[in-house]
């Protein structure tokens, strides 16, 4: 088939999303098969009958006790005062926990609460009352008792339930089959040598692994390239096998972004484009009575689309409610635009500060893996919300328990990669425990402390009047709160330059003399006043400098920015240098120290922080990375 007759679609809907999920279930009856399955190996599984018991448990009159069976009425004598004897065989017979009572007997005395006189007799001092310490039979389940309703999902205490019932399978509801295809002529898979333009294959393992965790079963196929045949084989192919198709890419308006079009000839869409982000041109139809969900290609928009539109059909499949997340009121690190009209899905990291939970924003880029995985939430802005202010209260679903975030320790502040050895160090002594950093540089680092949202920062800010670093910041910022000034690192800063330093870089002079390429940082980085700080000794201005203008956000990106072009140079700490094989420059040792209030440095997190600091282990395995020195013996300034 000619390519050609697929024209760009150009605009999508904006659908509201539950309106689109609700038009999808409404178009499916997805009647649900069902199976028998081993009661072993049944966990997880939805019943898709009720299920009786076969058999009571216990099944005899069973002794809860080790000890002796008696006639209640044979002890009613027994006293303190006046101990009664019991011959055994006639009076009383020996059992012990789960032992059938012989049936002249129906109580049970503890063998503690008894006295023995010989072989043959015993003394109590106590009666025993009718069916004391004994279970009855169907004590826990009564024979043709209902143990399950239909549409229960089983868990590993339930299946113990069915076996002491004498259940041996149980009847369930098919897992649906859902079919997933990855597209796209850029795909490789892992195993291949990525070339410029492709890009690895993972949103397929990515799916499959969400389907089975909602109790579906996936069928991922391999890469199916972007050739109109190819799409549309795989599609009828995937509609006559599964009960639910999940295709993924060219759901937007490139110019190989055909899946819309297919699905509309050979089927029906009733959905493309949702008000909702990342996630919007998601494409909804059906094939051959079979509900068709095709995906965004960036992954982060991937997954939203598949918990949106797959996981309430593979739900309605089972017949079971869609699962809900816990949710807790947070209060705005930062501030959050969004678009009227559009729910925005905003992925934050989330720390307990100050007895309340603060949310920051992880980047919106629908391409970032990284922000999903690292959320600790998912903080939803409705459609007829324009976004929150800093320090507005708004609402998140957790992606993590909620204890993980109240134990986390909330890092603000310049980025430094020892902050990510510092986590998993203490991750090592306390397992519950970890630091989550949002890097905004060392100022906003401090009014993050100021205002509350964060435990520590971390800051390198050298003062151009007096050359040293920090403290003048904090004495000035933070003034009249009881704050530590814990010194932590000193680290090399220098330039940034292409292995060999092509254009022979050694001062900002240079720099401006030869033009090079300057990659800057943001405004309020402890490097960009160090920069600045140069530039005046240097008696230069930013217009001598070409680049100056452009900012990165971290050490990492400036070092990015440099490798592929041979006249550019950054200024930066050693290790992001060599993580990129630049060559590196050293100009100056600054020190990176840690900011926190009294309150934490005095609390079991902030011991936790400082006695990991300054263990042997975290020191080595920092040095080992060059270019640092943690600084031990130091006087934290108090006050
Ligand atoms: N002019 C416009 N361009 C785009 C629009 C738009 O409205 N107008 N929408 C953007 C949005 S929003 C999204 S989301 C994406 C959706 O793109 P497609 O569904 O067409 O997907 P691709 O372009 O093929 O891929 C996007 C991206 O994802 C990577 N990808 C795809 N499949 C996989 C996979 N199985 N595993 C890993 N990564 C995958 C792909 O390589 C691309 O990098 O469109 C915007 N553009
Ligand atoms: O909506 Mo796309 O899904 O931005 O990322």
């Amino acid at each position: 088939m000619d390519q050609k007759q697929y024209k760009r679609k150009i605009y999508l809907e904006d659908k509201p999303r539950i309106e689109a999920r609700d038009e999808l279930l409404a178009a499916f009856d997805l009647p649900s098969q069902k199976e028998w399955t081993k009661v072993e190996e049944a966990l997880g599984r939805v019943t898709a009958e009720p299920v009786f018991a076969t058999e009571s448990m216990p099944h005899y009159h069973a002794s809860a006790m080790d000890g002796i069976a008696v006639q209640a009425a044979d002890t009613y004598g027994a006293h303190e005062q006046s101990p009664l004897r019991l011959a055994l065989g006639e009076q009383f017979a020996y059992v012990d926990t789960g032992n059938a009572i012989p049936p002249q007997y129906n109580a049970v005395i503890m063998i503690e609460n008894v006295n023995v006189i010989d072989d043959q007799t015993l003394e109590i001092i106590e009666p025993a009352t009718p069916w004391q310490h004994i279970r009855p039979i169907g004590e826990d389940i009564v024979q043709e008792e209902m143990i399950f309703p239909q549409g229960h999902k089983l868990r590993p205490a339930d299946l113990g339930s069915l076996l002491a019932a004498r259940i041996t399978e149980v009847e369930v509801f098919k897992k649906p089959a859902v079919a997933i295809i990855p597209t796209g002529n850029e795909l490789i898979e892992v195993t291949e040598k990525p070339q410029s333009g492709k890009i690895i294959e993972f949103n397929g393992t990515v799916f499959a692994n969400f389907v089975k965790e909602w109790g579906g079963e996936p069928h991922l196929s391999g890469i199916v390239k972007d050739e109109p045949e190819k799409i549309k084989e795989a599609l009828l192919n995937a509609a006559e096998n599964a009960d639910i198709v999940v295709i993924n890419a060219g759901s937007s308006a490139g110019s190989k972004d055909f899946t819309v079009h297919i699905i509309h000839e050979i089927g029906e869409v009733f959905t493309h484009g949702v008000a909702a982000r990342p996630g919007k041109p998601v494409i909804l139809g059906k094939i051959n009575g079979k509900p068709v969900v095709g995906v965004p290609g960036y992954p982060v928009s991937a997954y939203l689309a598949l918990e949106w539109f797959v996981r309430p059909l593979v739900c309605k499949y089972l017949q079971i409610p869609e699962p809900k997340r816990q949710t807790v009121q947070v209060k705005l690190g930062r501030r959050i635009v969004s678009t009227m009209g559009q729910e925005d899905f905003i992925r934050v990291n989330i720390g307990y500060v100050n007895g309340q939970y603060v949310a920051n924003p992880l980047t919106r880029a629908a391409g970032v893996t990284m922000s999903y995985v690292r959320a600790d939430g998912l903080l939803i802005v409705p459609t007829n919300v324009l976004g929150y202010e800093q320090g507005e209260l708004a609402e998140a679903e957790l992606l993590r328990p909620l204890e993980e975030v109240d134990s986390s320790i909330v890092f603000s502040g310049s980025h430094d990669l020892t902050i990510d050895l510092l986590s998993s160090q203490i991750k090592r002594n306390r397992n519950d425990m970890k630091i989550i950093s949002s890097h905004v540089g060392s100022m906003a680092g401090l009014l993050a402390i100021l205002k509350g949202e964060a435990h520590v920062a971390g800051i390198h800010l050298l003062d151009p009047e007096t050359k040293e670093y920090n403290l003048s910041y904090v004495k000035k910022l933070l003034d009249g709160m009881d704050i530590v000034l814990y010194p932590f690192l000193k680290r090399k800063q220098g330039w940034f330059v292409p292995e060999g330093n092509p254009l022979g870089i050694e001062s900002v002079k240079d720099m401006a003399e030869k033009k090079a390429h300057f990659v800057n940082r943001q405004r309020g980085a402890g490097t960009r006043i160090l920069f600045d700080l140069l530039l005046k000794e240097a008696e230069l201005t930013p217009d001598n400098i070409t680049g100056y203008s452009r900012e990165m956000f971290s050490h990492l990106s400036v070092a990015a920015e440099i490798k592929g072009n041979p006249e550019a140079v950054g200024l930066g700490i050693y290790p992001a240098a060599r993580a990129m094989g630049l060559s590196f420059v050293p100009i100056a040792d600054e020190e990176y120290d840690l900011v926190m209030t009294k309150d934490f440095f005095e609390s079991e997190k902030g011991k936790m922080l400082i006695s990991v600091i300054q263990s042997d282990d975290f020191r080595q395995n920092v040095e080992k990375i060059g270019g640092y020195k943690v600084v031990t013996g130091a006087v934290p300034k108090i006050g």
